[in-house]
């Protein structure tokens, strides 16, 4: 491993929330513009959104911001036609060329876009798509177009890391092009593209900065495969102080926190203002009475919900949840949740289906409302899902065709009977969306639940969102609000939360984000090795393959057992579930037992409790069904008490 802390040029700036980590990377920005003219600058951004906000009053020729597709998209053009490239595309992807081409599984879909390729080339087979392709491209799609050397979001940065591993001279030219770096929300960020920046900088004068907040961290992108190198970092440049939240809410976050570099101390500013009253818990037995209560008392508070399955059926969207729930791709474990994918805009939704129609429902508005230019500029911002010659208008009948195609998608949306499915033939029939993104949507066989969707659970999922008085925890950051109610729930599948537990074990134990998290990293660094060893999951153990792997199953209990013997979270969260498998071993218990989903709800649940009470400027109130309280409450009272809250 290459260390870089004697050369002190990288830089970790975890700061709390409310600290201004964006302004500060936006005053880095303009402070090395003005004092290094000749210096270029790069910075990442997570999402698009994110890196149009730092854009918009950054204007100059030497910096780059942009999310890590976009760099990795322009930075790689050049290499792109190189011939050593184009033979490691070629080896890493001849298996999957070949597949595709002997379309083995008979997929229509494959067929049809193998006849596509014979119409135009005459024939297809590896060493015509070989001859074929001159350059590899990022096809900003969430799909491959393999035999025209076209990369997905995900193969963009795969590949990319891949031709930096095999030419070490490419990877060093980012540090020879750009004198600094920095990367915003690094807690989210992929390990393998924290890698490609530190080994690309490690040992030159280029400085790297990492922004972002840990505790904040919300997608399962970041795999714990970074930590020895996160050691080699500076961590000396600290953001302490809360420029959002009033001195009771600030301290209330200092005591959740619980790691006193991390301790904040608010700005002048904000120790002027004082909230109406102090953080409080309210506990009651009938959930929607306190929240309309308080709304009543404040009609501006900014009720933050877990959006879980309830909260789907609520709004009358539960096939459009339950149709993304029950995808292997969206399963626990994986980087994004249904959840996710539901509430996310469709700017940066990883989902191509969801991405299309949210897309949709934003044009059906615009087109409701007359404003037709909007509806051009998304076409023209969307080229690898829309298809151009749907969509150019050339002339007066251009025009008349489009207006009527956007009619006959709006009266899908107006019929409350209409499907996704049907939807979709109404788009295939007017050729409005790419083919191969239409390919790739029909062809996922996970998709097909969601086709029989109705279109209006769509609708009703983006009002609900468009509701400026309620939030869900992926919406939640970013955001801030003078009055806050944070509804304490647990969710048990996607998104798995368990809020009450986690009061549960803070009543007893002084938790820290870094404690708990290294448990959690070195936990499931056990689980996943015993799966690579049984060769399955966990989950998927019967009574026969049980038996057939019970020895190394007891055997790894018996060492995790061992391993975390005094570790404190091991022992409230697992130990008692591994005390039973010992009573009687048996498969349902070694399940039981060795589930990552009962340490991560925990730790989720304090993540998310911290990131809610974050965003109070003034008033938060946090509510508590008394019906889920796990335990005796005593200590939790004492605890909340402890850390600045009253409880009514
Ligand atoms: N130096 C500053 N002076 C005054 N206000 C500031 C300063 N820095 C940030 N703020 C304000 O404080 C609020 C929080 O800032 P910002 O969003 O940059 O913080 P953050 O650390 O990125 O937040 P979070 O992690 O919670 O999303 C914003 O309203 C911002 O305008």
């Amino acid at each position: 491993m290459i260390v870089a802390d004697s050369l002190k040029n990288c830089f970790l700036v975890n700061a709390p929330a409310g600290s201004g980590k964006t302004t500060q990377i936006k005053a880095m920005v303009k402070k090395c513009i003005l004092e290094n003219p000749r210096d270029n600058i790069l910075c990442i951004t997570y999402t698009n959104r994110a890196a149009d906000e730092l854009s918009r009053d950054v204007d100059a020729k030497n910096v780059f911001i942009g999310t890590i597709h976009s760099f990795l998209n322009s930075f790689m053009k050049s290499y792109f036609s190189h011939r050593d490239i184009l033979d490691l595309y070629y080896e890493v992807y001849e298996d999957k060329i070949k597949q595709r081409i002997d379309n083995s599984g008979q997929d229509d879909h494959i067929m049809a876009s193998n006849n596509k390729y014979k119409d135009k080339y005459s024939e297809l087979d590896f060493e015509t798509v070989k001859k074929n392709i001159e350059k590899i491209s990022y096809n900003k799609s969430p799909f491959n177009t393999l035999y025209y050397g076209g990369l997905s979001h995900d193969d963009l940065i795969s590949f990319s890391k891949n031709i930096f591993d095999h030419y070490p001279i490419i990877s060093k030219r980012i540090s020879s092009k750009y004198q600094f770096i920095f990367i915003d929300e690094y807690q989210d960020t992929m390990s393998d593209v924290l890698k490609i920046f530190y080994n690309s900088v490690a040992g030159s004068n280029v400085q790297l900065y990492l922004f972002g907040d840990r505790m904040q961290q919300i997608y399962k992108n970041y795999d714990g495969s970074f930590e020895e190198q996160f050691e080699c970092f500076d961590t000396t440049q600290a953001l302490l102080t809360n420029y959002r939240s009033v001195t009771d809410v600030v301290l209330l976050l200092n005591n959740i926190y619980n790691d006193s570099p991390f301790n904040q101390d608010n700005s002048p500013e904000m120790k002027l203002l004082s909230a109406d009253f102090q953080p409080r818990i309210v506990i009651t037995d009938n959930i929607s009475t306190s929240i309309d209560d308080i709304k009543k008392s404040d009609s501006n508070t900014l009720v933050l919900y877990l959006f879980n399955k309830e909260r789907f059926s609520d709004i009358g969207a539960l096939n459009l949840y339950q149709a993304f729930d029950c995808m292997e791709k969206y399963s626990f474990g994986k980087t994004y949740s249904a959840v996710n994918v539901l509430t996310t805009h469709y700017d940066d939704n990883p989902d191509p289906l969801m991405k299309l129609l949210y897309c949709l429902v934003e044009m059906v508005d615009n087109y409701q409302t007359q404003k037709y230019g909007l509806i051009v500029q998304t076409f023209k911002s969307y080229k690898s899902i829309f298809c151009e010659d749907g969509w150019y208008i050339k002339t007066h009948s251009d025009k008349q065709r489009l207006f009527n195609i956007l009619k006959e998608i709006f009266d899908v949306f107006q019929d409350e009977s209409k499907t996704i499915s049907e939807l979709l033939t109404v788009l295939e029939r007017n050729s409005i969306v790419d083919s191969v993104y239409m390919e790739g949507v029909q062809s996922d066989d996970e998709n097909k639940e969601a086709f029989n969707v109705p279109v209006i659970e769509l609708i009703r999922v983006v009002k609900y969102l468009r509701n400026p008085k309620v939030s869900t925890q992926h919406g939640v950051k970013g955001e801030s609000h003078d009055s806050v109610l944070f509804v304490a729930d647990d969710s048990y599948k996607n998104p798995i939360v368990h809020m009450y537990r986690f009061f549960e074990m803070w009543g007893q134990l002084s938790i820290s984000l870094k404690e708990f998290h290294q448990f959690y990293y070195d936990y499931i660094n056990e689980l996943s090795d015993l799966q690579n060893t049984i060769g399955m999951k966990i989950s998927e153990l019967k009574k026969d393959s049980f038996v057939k792997h019970e020895k190394v199953i007891c055997e790894k209990i018996s060492s995790i057992l061992d391993q975390f013997r005094c570790n404190p979270y091991f022992e409230f969260i697992c130990k008692e579930r591994y005390r039973q498998f010992l009573v009687k071993p048996g498969v349902t218990k070694a399940k039981d037992c060795l589930k990552e989903s009962s340490v991560f709800g925990v730790l989720s649940a304090y993540k998310l409790f911290y990131v809610g009470c974050s965003r109070a400027r003034k008033n938060l109130t946090i509510l508590m069904d008394q019906s889920k309280i796990k335990g005796d409450f005593e200590p939790q009272k004492n605890k909340f008490t402890e850390i600045g809250f009253k409880i009514e």
